[in-house]
């Protein structure tokens, strides 16, 4: 398999509030040519303090160490986002998951559909945490350590996260509606552990995740392998229809492009397919934050990328909830 080198941005001027025009023009430069050409680059220098990062990786790595028997108590359908799915699991007809993972989604409520109809959905009683919502579940929190420490992870990788949308911003050069949109997001947080494939799951297609793009905004993914960071597990595809091992690079986030960043800008970004094929002995363990747009977000083309000819007779615009929802009950996704 080839090695594909992924860009390294260095988004220091981004976090800098003494950086140049220039700098941040530089900046964004970088990534709006990243999300045209692959979709998927590395960012250094991000902002997010390095010690939280290593607080997570000891976190997840602790967490898929545990007894099988503790860590199904979480377990969940794998048509759930929030919940934990086994090596084993059922992830599309026919196919296991080859991974364990772990995920997190903060409450829809906001969203009709799946609100008991007796609820009004601006209520704050709709808003509670333990309010049932469209995605049916609860987040189920190992203990209230875990739970805090994954919400301050969550609350830096926001941060990132309103840094890259403002660069994303400034290079399209959209309007203040258009913008609107990518400020009214949810992060959801996917906890992934890897062991390395046997002789005997590669005989059998030796995927541990299978290709998928994802299905939201921007993706931010932290990889870790215990004691190296140099196995090469991910794999993207590339305009070429081919595979390419994505070597990581240290103390960075890989971020990525996902279905919505793409429909909204027209097609212009790209939303990579990519996978994870782990065959070092050693474990991986990934954590990602996935920045979904909120419920009722429209998923049609912002403003400034509806094609010129498109049939206003057209169907009504979808939402972000009925899309993922949709994903949910079908089979062509990772959801
Ligand atoms: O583990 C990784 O590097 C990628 C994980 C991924 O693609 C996902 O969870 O959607
Ligand atoms: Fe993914």
């Amino acid at each position: 398999m080839t090695l594909i080198n992924l860009p390294v941005i260095d988004f220091g001027a981004y976090c800098d509030p003494n950086s140049t025009a220039a700098q941040r023009q530089a900046v964004e430069q970088a990534i709006d040519k990243a999300c045209r050409h692959l979709g998927i680059f590395c960012l250094s220098n991000h902002g997010v303090p390095q010690e939280l990062c290593n607080q997570m990786r000891d976190l997840v790595r602790q967490f898929y160490r545990l007894p099988l028997e503790e860590k199904l108590k979480h377990q969940v359908p794998t048509s759930q986002l929030r919940g934990y799915l086994n090596f084993g699991d059922e992830y599309t007809e026919g196919v296991e998951l080859r991974y364990e993972t772990f995920g997190f989604y903060p409450p829809v409520n906001g969203f009709s559909n799946g609100l008991a109809p007796d609820i009004d959905p601006a209520s704050p009683e709709a808003r509670l945490p333990t309010a049932p919502d469209a995605l049916g579940g609860q987040n189920s929190w190992p203990n209230d350590a875990f739970r805090a420490q994954v919400e301050e992870y969550v609350e830096h990788v926001v941060l990132l996260k309103n840094r890259v949308y403002a660069s994303i911003a400034a290079s399209l050069g959209i309007s203040d509606a258009s913008r609107d949109r990518f400020a009214n997001t949810i992060p959801a947080v996917g906890l992934n552990g890897y062991q390395g494939l046997t002789e005997e799951d590669m005989a059998k297609g030796g995927i541990n995740l299978p290709e998928h793009e994802d299905p939201g905004l921007v993706t931010h993914t932290n990889v870790y392998c215990t004691q190296d960071t140099d196995s090469i597990s991910l794999q993207v595809q590339n305009h070429d229809g081919k595979w390419y091992d994505v070597k990581p690079v240290p103390n960075t986030f890989v971020v990525n492009v996902g279905t919505i960043l793409k429909r909204w800008t027209g097609g212009q970004y790209h939303a990579p397919l990519h996978r994870v094929i782990h065959r070092s002995e050693k474990p991986r363990v990934s954590v990602v934050v996935f920045v979904d747009p909120s419920f009722e977000t429209s998923v049609e083309p912002l403003q400034e990328f509806v094609p010129a000819e498109e049939d206003s007779a057209k169907q009504a615009p979808e939402n972000y909830g009925s899309f993922i929802l949709g994903l949910l009950g079908g089979v062509e996704s990772k959801y």
